[in-house]
């Protein structure tokens, strides 16, 4: 569509009503009635999670996590797992949701020792981010994390995990399984589509844009300044 065919704004969007369609212990369906920018009252089927903290703007974190050893190349931190909704195995950035009265920060340290074992030290932090805005307002903060992995307690880290939420298991019984994996940052992206034609996983959007810009910042700049197209 062109910019002459699109239809006038001629009203600020707004949320009307929100009613329950379903809810379950963690999400919940909702019918969102809104009114779009041409003026129309409209339904939007809407996930969200049931876990939001009342005035709370973001429900969990990743961890983009860099392992630090002398005589090593600098690692990524990813995890695999198996995961339900999608009946298969997934590699992402070690990610869980925010604790009541909890910092982006501490979530991001607390998850990354509990699914990785490693203790790490914050070097920054993104803004709020939507990961499926057409579907769900879930939405997640990006900690940056370097881990020290010379330390004692990283040489040898443990995991802490949990019981994964199953509502059906035992909780004296773990039902998280988790594995950690490393990539080499400066081969991120070959070393990533090495293992994804390897394994049978599903890579999380959010590691495979990182290792397209990472493609970029590393090999972009030491390329000859010829002619672009
Ligand atoms: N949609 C979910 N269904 C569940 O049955 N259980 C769920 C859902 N989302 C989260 N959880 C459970 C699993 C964990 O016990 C807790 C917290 O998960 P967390 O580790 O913080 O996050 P992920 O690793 O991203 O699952 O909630």
């Amino acid at each position: 569509m062109s910019n002459s065919d699109r239809p006038e704004v001629a009203t600020t969007p707004q949320i009307v009503k929100e009613e329950p369609i379903a809810a379950g212990k963690w999400l919940k369906l909702e019918n969102t009635t809104y009114v779009d920018p041409a003026g129309n009252s409209r339904v939007w089927e809407t996930v969200k999670r049931t876990t939001r903290q009342p005035n709370a703007q973001v429900d969990g974190v990743g961890i983009i996590a860099f392992l630090k050893r002398t005589l090593h190349r600098d690692c990524v931190v990813l995890v695999k797992q198996f995961r339900p909704p999608l009946g298969g195995y997934t590699l992402e950035f070690p990610a869980g949701l925010i604790d009541e009265g909890e910092t982006a920060e501490a979530a991001a340290l607390r998850e990354l020792k509990e699914e990785t074992g490693y203790r790490g030290e914050v070097v920054g932090v993104t803004p709020v981010t939507c990961l499926d805005p057409g579907l769900s307002n879930c939405t997640t903060q990006i900690i940056l994390v370097n881990i020290n992995g010379d330390e004692v307690e990283n040489i040898n880290p443990t995991q802490q995990l949990g019981d994964g939420g199953d509502l059906t298991w035992p909780s004296s019984l773990p039902s998280e399984f988790v594995e950690v994996v490393h990539l080499p940052l400066d081969e991120f992206q070959t070393k990533l589509d090495d293992l994804l034609k390897k394994e049978k996983l599903v890579v999380d959007s959010k590691v495979y844009i990182f290792a397209m810009g990472m493609a970029q910042a590393f090999f972009k700049p030491r390329e000859l300044p010829v002619l672009k197209q």
